[in-house]
This record gives C-alpha cells, sequence and structure tokens, in this order.
C-alpha cells in the first residue's frame, strides 16, 4: 500500500526577519520561499519547505527556478506511481539534474506523509536516535565589533552550544581576535561563504591561532581541489557547505582531504535520503557532521531538527530557536531552545503542527496541482 499523493498546493509566502542577515554574498532582510503540501487519498498532509532564496547568490536555484522545476517536471514523476517508500524518490527524480533544492522541497512532504501514515515521528522515520539536539546559532556580518560582541554576549548567556560568526576579506582576523579576547572559551568557528581565493592563504592560517571549531566554506562553491591544498597547510579544520551536493561529491571530498567536517543542508543535496548517505559515508570515515541552517520556517526548521538526530551529528547546527527569526512562526508549537538544545517533537511526521492561519497570512499567491 504505497502513498497515492492526490493533490499538491504551492504556496509562496513572504516573512520578514527580524533583523536582516549579513553574509559576504550578500544581505537578507526578508525570507521569500515556496510551502509544499502534499496530501494523500485519506486526506493527510504532508509538508515541505524549499530553502532556495529569490536570488542565485548561495547556489543557482532561485525561488522561480524552484516553482518551475517543480511544476513542470518533479510533480508529474511525482503523481506518475505510487510511492512505497520515500527513499524511491531520489531515483526517481534523477532524471532531472541538480536542482537538488527542489526535489528537497517535495521529497521532504513526502517523508513526512509517509511518517504520519505509519503514526512515526519524522526522525525514527529516518533512524535517528536522540531525544534532545545540540544546537549553535549563526551570527551575520555586523556593523561594528562592538555589535557583534553585544549580540555574541547575549547569545552565550541564552546557552547556544557555539558560535558561529560570518567572516568576509576585512571582517575577519581582527574581528575574531576581539571576540577570542572578549570570550576566550566559547566554542566558536567562522562561515566565509566561498569569499576567499588560495592567494588569500596567509590570512587564513592567520586564523590558526584562535582555536576555532573549524573555518566554513571558504574557497569556491564548486571547489574540493584547492580546499585540499588549502587544508594541508591549516591547523583549524575546514568544513565544506557549498562545495558538497551529494554522497559522491562527500566521498570525494574525503578522499582529497578537502575537509575535515561536513555541514549537512537538506536542501543542498537534494533531500533526506542524501543527506542520510552523506551523513553515513562520513561516519565510516570518522567525518562529523552537523546540520546547516537556510534561515528556514517551521517546517524547514522541524526537518532539520528530525535529521540531527542521526548519530553522526555530533556537533551543533545552526537550527536556532523559531523566536531568533520570526515573530511569529508557522508552527506551533515553535522551536524552543533551553540551554542551547531542542527537545525532539515525539508527534508522528515533523512534529508541530502547520499554523494554515498563519500560513495564510504569509501566502502571497498559491496554485493546487491534481495527481
Ligand atoms: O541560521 C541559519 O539558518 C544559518 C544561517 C547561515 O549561516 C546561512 C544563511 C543563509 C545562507 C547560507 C548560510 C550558510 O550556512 O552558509
Ligand atoms: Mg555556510
Amino acid at each position: 500500500m504505497g502513498i497515492k499523493v492526490k493533490r499538491v498546493i504551492l504556496r509562496h509566502l513572504q516573512m520578514e526577519l527580524k533583523s536582516p542577515f549579513t553574509t559576504s554574498f550578500g544581505s537578507f532582510q526578508k525570507k521569500e520561499f515556496i510551502l509544499v503540501e502534499a496530501m494523500d487519498e485519506d486526506g493527510l498532509s504532508g509538508w515541505g519547505e524549499s530553502v532556495a532564496f529569490p536570488s542565485p547568490w548561495y547556489n543557482e536555484e532561485t525561488v522561480k527556478t524552484n516553482w518551475h522545476m517543480i511544476e513542470d517536471f518533479l510533480l508529474p514523476l511525482l503523481f506518475q506511481a505510487p510511492i512505497a517508500h520515500p527513499e524511491e524518490l531520489r531515483q526517481r527524480f534523477s532524471v532531472i539534474r541538480k536542482n537538488q533544492m527542489a526535489k528537497a522541497a517535495i521529497e521532504g512532504a513526502i517523508w513526512d506523509l509517509f511518517a504520519k501514515r505509519q503514526q512515526l515521528p519524522l526522525h525514527k522515520a529516518l533512524g535517528g536516535n536522540k531525544n534532545r539536539i545540540e544546537v549553535g546559532v549563526s551570527i551575520g556580518i555586523q556593523k561594528s565589533i562592538d555589535d557583534l560582541l553585544r549580540i555574541i554576549e547575549r547569545y552565550v548567556q541564552e546557552g547556544y552550544r557555539r558560535i558561529k560568526i560570518k567572516i568576509k576579506p576585512g571582517w575577519d582576523v581582527e574581528v575574531v581576535r576581539e571576540v577570542r579576547r572578549r570570550f576566550p572559551d566559547v566554542p566558536l568557528m567562522v562561515d566565509a561563504n566561498s569569499a576567499y581565493s588560495l592567494e588569500d592563504i596567509d590570512r587564513l592560517k592567520a586564523l590558526d591561532e584562535f582555536q576555532l571549531m573549524m573555518i566554513e566554506q571558504p574557497l569556491a562553491p564548486d571547489d574540493i581541489v584547492d580546499h585540499a591544498t588549502l587544508q594541508a597547510q591549516l591547523n583549524t579544520p575546514i568544513c565544506l557547505d557549498e562545495s558538497i551536493h551529494s554522497a559522491e561529491d562527500a566521498r570525494k571530498a574525503i578522499q582529497l582531504g578537502s575537509c575535515r567536517i561536513i555541514n549537512i543542508k537538506i536542501g543542498r543535496v537534494g533531500g533526506l535520503a542524501e543527506a542520510k548517505r552523506i551523513h553515513d559515508i562520513c561516519k565510516e570515515n570518522d567525518i562529523p557532521v552537523w546540520c546547516g541552517g537556510m534561515l528556514e520556517a517551521g517546517v524547514g526548521r522541524a526537518h532539520n531538527i528530525a535529521i540531527t538526530t542521526l548519530d553522526n551529528f555530533t556537533l551543533p547546527g545552526d537550527t536556532a530557536a523559531s523566536s531568533h527569526y520570526w515573530t511569529k512562526d508557522i508552527i506551533v508549537p515553535e522551536v524552543t531552545v533551553h540551554h542551547g538544545t531542542i527537545t525532539v517533537p515525539e508527534k508522528p511526521g515533523i512534529g508541530y503542527d502547520v499554523d494554515r492561519q498563519q500560513v495564510d497570512i504569509y501566502t502571497s499567491y498559491a496554485k493546487m496541482y491534481h495527481a
């Protein structure tokens, strides 16, 4: 008795961020994204969230390319035949090259539906084994070092398990030095979002003196070769984010020595099944992983919590509390963080109820598709 998806609703949502989030590649004031609702013949709904942004700054996908890929290619494949297990979608969607975030949005909704039909929380359906997860917080580039120090102070007091700060040329060594002076023991890491090249090797080596947990994605978003050269000359572990799009990428990066840690984002790698494969390959090779963030609303956040229960997610991820981003999230209850941990919900599926009223408030347009 496979899952027969009868209808899918795509909604385009816009949510104001509480404060702008600035990276080396650009600044976000608001979040614009696609919410996927997939309904089966019994009227159950599964939810997925595309993490593509409106502009192709982080990767090449956008909200509009995702809508196009989903509407014109992925939904016809989804409606083609019943689904015995969500892991089948990886194969079914493989005729479509790339477009991982579009695929993951659909696959995520089907995982939720699958878990609900089995009366299982999503984390159990994925094979996870934790009832709490540890989380950190990612802090954007600020106007001044003083502003940054004040913000870090607040999150350290709130109990977040590690602090990640965004860096770029001109906002790096001096900033990290001040942060370390003020917080000598806080678990600290930096994320460059590909703002450097091998020509900057001296600047990157200068970060070695600050006992950083890792440097995330210093070099180009598609590179694993230069990262291997860099890792050989750095003591600080490199963590890859943008460069890893699949389990195959992870295998090659590990073989080359391009990183010692991998950030797994469900959207970036094409879904939960691929995320699990990356987790497994990393585990076999003693490479710890953690769950990255894409400023997700509640549905994406819930998926991140579920995948983080797999046992090789040993480092705190970027899944901060709903209230860190939003005045009001789209799930009930919202995601809350206590002493730097999130209690994993035990209700079937993603474990949170989608607040349809709130979804309507944020929806600018929607379209329904029938099998
Ligand atoms: O709080 C979060 O969701 C993580 C924020 C973050 O670091 C990020 C946000 C947008 C795009 C890329 C990244 C990243 O991890 O590189
Ligand atoms: Mg990153």
